[in-house]
């Protein structure tokens, strides 16, 4: 299987303090990643870089031509009275003026993260698991071959947890789009993740996931 992404001898430093260095691994397409390591270590570092929000001290990536990303936060900036109702937040991601081709894609993301039927209720009522299936609703308007979601089930409870995974899961059966799941739950990415990267001590390994033995859970 091709790579979808290269990434070479990168390194990231914030004045003197170095988050990681020799920083080298490669990502096939379709795969399913956890991107694993303890707090402050740099994942959401390395991720940053990889959407070009930051710019890295050393090193560089490749992503395989004509990718088109998605990335899934974490939900915490969305509070109660956010007023948008799940519809109208997932075409955030879209021309304002919506054109039915628009309308029909917004539809489709809709039922595929099974929100279609909640679709009026108001953002800041929706429970955790609907924000952030929401948020990957979002990310898929842009029909992505690739997503990263960043702590994406971190404070969602059992079921809701369960319920983002196995959609994440069938995105990837279904539609072959590759998988970075930046996780600190080792049994959940144990469960629905295949290889892992683990940033600790300044640099990476990568491996498969039901070998992973970390120093940490
Ligand atoms: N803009 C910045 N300026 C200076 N230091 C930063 C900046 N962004 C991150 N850092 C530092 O880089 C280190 C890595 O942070 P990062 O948020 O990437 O870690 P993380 O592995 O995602 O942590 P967590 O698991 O807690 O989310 C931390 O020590 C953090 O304080």
């Amino acid at each position: 299987m091709e790579d979808i992404l290269e990434v070479k001898d990168l390194a990231m430093r914030f004045d003197k303090k170095t988050v990681f260095k020799n920083v080298n691994f490669k990502l096939k397409k379709g795969s399913m990643t956890a991107l694993l390591g303890p707090n402050g270590t740099g994942k959401t570092t390395l991720i940053n870089i990889l959407m070009k929000l930051l710019v890295p001290s050393n090193g560089s990536f490749k992503f395989s031509a004509d990718v088109s990303l998605g990335y899934v936060p974490q939900f915490r900036n969305i509070d109660a009275e956010y007023p948008l109702s799940i519809e109208a937040f997932v075409g955030l991601n879209a021309p304002v003026i919506k054109t039915d081709k628009t309308k029909k894609a917004i539809k489709r993301q809709l039922e595929e993260t099974h929100l279609l039927g909640i679709k009026d209720t108001r953002m800041g009522e929706a429970s955790g698991g609907q924000k952030q299936r929401a948020y990957l609703a979002q990310a898929l308007l842009d029909n992505p071959d690739m997503i990263i979601l960043d702590e994406a089930t971190a404070s969602l409870d059992p079921t809701a947890k369960e319920e983002l995974m196995g959609l994440i899961k069938h995105l990837n059966q279904k539609h072959k789009i590759t998988v970075l799941f930046v996780t600190h739950d080792v049994p959940l990415a144990k469960k629905y993740m295949k290889d892992y990267l683990y940033l600790n001590h300044g640099t990476i390994q990568q491996g498969k996931m039901d070998e992973f033995k970390g120093d940490y859970e």
